[in-house]
């Protein structure tokens, strides 16, 4: 068996085609299969384990739909912080909708109220919810994905337009390529292929796709736990999969069971009711932008150190058991380092630590300053207003509520030391951390699938990152929640350059044909 599982490897390592790459899985897959049901004598089970290599040949056969599929959602620029954006936003659900349906689903539109943005009602985007199946024998999964995308610009940076698909060198660039647009477009193309091998899905689905989760999934929780959860939606669902984070690295699967949570600061100071000249005014305000970076500048160390006072205080304390974990976990803080070319990495680049304070430690970071003049050339220019953003990650243990009571006390603190005479206000929106068992059943299943495909035991990894509806999820349906991840590490989500490498695309169907094959076969 490890002679073939290095052939596999061997094939990635010398970049094989698809197709031979598929033959040795399958070859794989009915050595393993053969010796089990030789055991445990099932011609039956024996005729269903060929349903995957088939799946795993439609879907190499088709990698240029699934790319065209991909390059249509991406060119649908549904940007949620923008409200100029909106009614893409609301196209994107509504393509995603027709998409469903074509695959046999049962789909409604959500309307989920409106959101206020500087004292204005905007209407939010709707929820994509779909039901494909009822069969009462079978498990049923509720899959969440989310079809909006992060802002871009081309002269942000990018080499090729943000919102056109662009193949080079077997990486696919675009906004929404990996975050999220890729892993939700995989789910499709997943069902598709057991249609196209003409093989009953073995599960029942349900999915919750909306288009406000770069924005904190505004409306959503409220229909979760108010409409859907009431009305019986989760009372049939097993198993919730999400699949819309990264690999740690860029070679090795992994499955997720634990992210961060968020707290997003709007830190306003006013000091004029419009802009001014500089010359003309210079000398004769309190400015608000210095007000500004001095709060600001009161937030973190140069080490990573947040200062809000007593905010570790609640921080689950790390275990004997838990530290050992992270001595296991594949990752390479080198290569990292190298992959944003940074100078240095904190924590003096210790790989236990680095791990540590991207999963289970907090941490603060300043985003931006609206108002202030960030174009190129000399403005001359004293913003009247400036609103600084920046967000804390969360951690276990570490409710919102009280790490935005500790942020409002230590900003109140620190502008009353300033003595300003403008205006301060702050603001915020939080979603609380996450953590699964990745012992239970579920991450067994996504572990076989995903070994199926990649002939490696994946990593239990946790993540940075933050999906404010997960533990929704976990609390509405009562059921074990599992993050699937299709891309890989080095995707440079939210920032410029935003990719998916083709291999993860088109191995990530496979995964997750294999994921809802390995979890029809759960107990219900
Ligand atoms: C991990 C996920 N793909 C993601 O990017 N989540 C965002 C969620 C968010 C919350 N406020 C704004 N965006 C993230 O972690 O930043
Ligand atoms: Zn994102
Ligand atoms: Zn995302």
């Amino acid at each position: 068996m490890s002679v073939i599982l290095k052939a596999i490897r061997l094939c990635y390592d010398f970049r094989l085609p698809a197709s031979t790459r598929t033959s040795l899985a399958i070859n794989y897959y009915n050595i393993f299969h053969k010796n089990i049901s030789t055991a445990v004598d099932l011609p039956q089970t024996m005729a269903s384990e060929k349903i995957l290599p088939n799946i795993f040949q439609f879907v190499d056969k088709n990698i240029n739909s699934y790319k065209s599929l991909l390059k249509e959602a991406v060119a649908i620029p549904s940007v949620s912080c923008d409200v100029k954006y909106r009614d893409d936003c609301v196209r994107m659900v509504k393509w995603m909708q027709d998409k469903l349906k074509e695959v046999g689903a049962t789909t409604e539109l959500r309307d989920v109220g409106f959101q206020t943005i500087d004292g204005k009602e905007v209407k939010l985007p709707p929820v994509l919810i779909g039901t494909l199946g009822n069969d009462k024998k079978k498990n049923t999964i509720c899959v969440y994905g989310h079809l909006d995308v992060q802002p871009a610009l081309k002269s942000d940076g990018w080499l090729t337009e943000p919102f056109e698909l662009v193949e080079r060198d077997n990486k696919l660039y675009g906004r929404g390529s990996t975050d999220d647009k890729g892993p939700v477009l995989g789910w499709l193309h997943a069902i598709n292929a057991y249609k196209g091998v003409g093989v009953e899905l073995p599960v029942n689905l349900k999915f919750v796709f909306e288009c406000m989760e770069e924005s904190g999934s505004e409306g959503l929780d409220a229909l979760l736990i108010e409409q859907l959860k009431p009305a019986g939606f989760f009372n049939d669902v097993d198993y919730v999969c999400i699949s819309d984070n990264y690999w740690l690295g860029t070679t090795k699967p992994c499955i997720t069971y634990g992210l961060r949570g968020i707290s997003y600061y709007f830190l306003e100071v006013e000091c004029a009711k419009m802009d001014l000249h500089s010359g003309v005014y210079g000398g004769t305000v309190h400015e608000a932008m210095s007000d500004l970076i001095y709060l600001m500048g009161q937030l973190v160390d140069k080490d990573g150190k947040i200062l809000i006072t007593d905010i570790y205080k609640s921080v689950a304390p790390l275990t004997e058991s838990e530290k050992s974990l992270y001595t296991n976990i594949d990752f390479d803080p080198e290569a990292y380092r190298k992959s944003i070319e940074a100078p240095k990495l904190a924590h003096n680049g210790v790989k236990e630590q680095l791990l540590m304070h991207r999963w289970r430690y907090p941490s603060l970071s300043l985003h931006g300053i609206e108002g202030a003049a960030f174009q190129p050339g000399a403005k001359t220019v004293i913003p009247g207003k400036v609103i600084g953003k920046f967000s804390i990650r969360l951690v276990p243990n570490q409710e919102p509520e009280e790490v935005e009571k500790l942020v409002f006390e230590y900003i109140n603190k620190k502008w009353a030391e300033r003595g300003s005479p403008n205006k301060m206000r702050i603001t915020a929106q939080s979603g609380r951390a996450w953590t699964e068992n990745p012992d239970h059943p579920h991450y067994q299943a996504a572990a076989r699938a995903t070994k199926l495909i990649y002939q490696t035991d994946p990593d239990m990894s946790r993540e940075g990152g933050s999906i404010p509806v997960t533990i929704t999820l976990q609390e509405a349906s009562g059921r074990n929640v599992l993050l699937l991840p299709m891309g890989a590490g080095d995707d440079m989500a939210h920032s410029q350059n935003e990719k998916i490498n083709v291999r993860n695309y088109i191995e990530g169907i496979k995964l997750f044909a294999a994921y809802l094959y390995e979890v029809s076969k759960l107990p219900k």
